[in-house]
């Protein structure tokens, strides 16, 4: 589903690449955790499979396609593809939470009868039923973080992209958003988590990739937290 071939990110004026000589291979359906020191370069990972970074030298590839060759009228329909959650929600705070959720829908021009369906379907999944007229601060941090999650998987992506999303929720609230992040990788989306929080890894024991200074240094199956900050 994604594959980094000796994938090298320098960014501009930098003189140490962010990611160096990178390569792994992620497989459709899997649970990926992405973990390191801050700085280590997980965000630019993410940031290379979304093509918002161009690699330096190395291949990207994405379902098959190489996506820094991609046109860049087809960079949108990639993105489509793969569903971002963010540790800060980024929902729109002057729609409702149903509004939230449509709006990724509307935007692609998906017809109103399709939203219609699938939008209460997807807030039920996420367990916000009864709660689709309230605002985005009518709701904990918790609740925002499904909002978020449900905006990202209403359009059934094949990748979910998760930047640190338990980074401002207590660990309780955490346990309820992996939860359902398991629940949305056993309908066969790729999901791949940045994050600082070891208690979650130690209790999900999914693949954890570990990067120090633009290295993978580990890369283990069934895998636990490891490092110290
Ligand atoms: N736009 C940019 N321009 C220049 N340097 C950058 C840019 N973005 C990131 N970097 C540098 O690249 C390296 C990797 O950063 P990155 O954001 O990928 O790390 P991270 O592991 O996601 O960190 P954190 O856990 O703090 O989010 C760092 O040295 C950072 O300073």
């Amino acid at each position: 589903m994604i594959r980094f071939e000796n994938v090298t990110k320098t960014y501009a004026g930098q003189s140490r690449a962010a990611l160096d000589d990178v390569s792994l291979e992620v497989e459709k359906g899997e649970f990926v955790f992405l973990v390191g020191a801050s700085g280590s370069g997980k965000s630019t990972f993410l940031r290379l499979v979304l093509r918002e970074a161009r690699p330096t030298h190395g291949k990207v590839y994405v379902a098959g396609k190489e996506i820094n060759r991609l046109a860049g009228w087809k960079v949108p329909g990639l993105r489509r593809q793969i569903g971002t959650v963010f540790q800060d929600f980024r929902l729109l705070p002057n729609k409702t939470v149903t509004e939230n959720v449509a709006f990724a829908l509307q935007v692609i021009g998906k017809p109103r009868s399709h939203i219609n369906k699938v939008v209460p379907e997807t807030l039920e999944l996420v367990g916000l039923e009864g709660k689709g007229n309230r605002m985005p601060d009518e709701l904990s941090g918790g609740e925002q973080q499904r909002v978020a999650i449900a905006r990202a998987f209403v359009n059934r992506p094949m990748i979910l992209i998760a930047d640190e999303p338990t980074g401002n929720l207590d660990p309780n609230t955490s346990v309820g958003i992996m939860k359902l992040l398991d629940r949305i990788n056993r309908t066969g989306t790729t999901v791949i988590m940045a994050t600082h929080d070891a208690g979650i890894v130690d209790q999900m024991r999914k693949r954890v990739i570990e990067l120090s200074g633009g290295h993978i240094v580990r890369d283990q199956s069934r895998g636990v937290y490891g490092y110290q900050h």
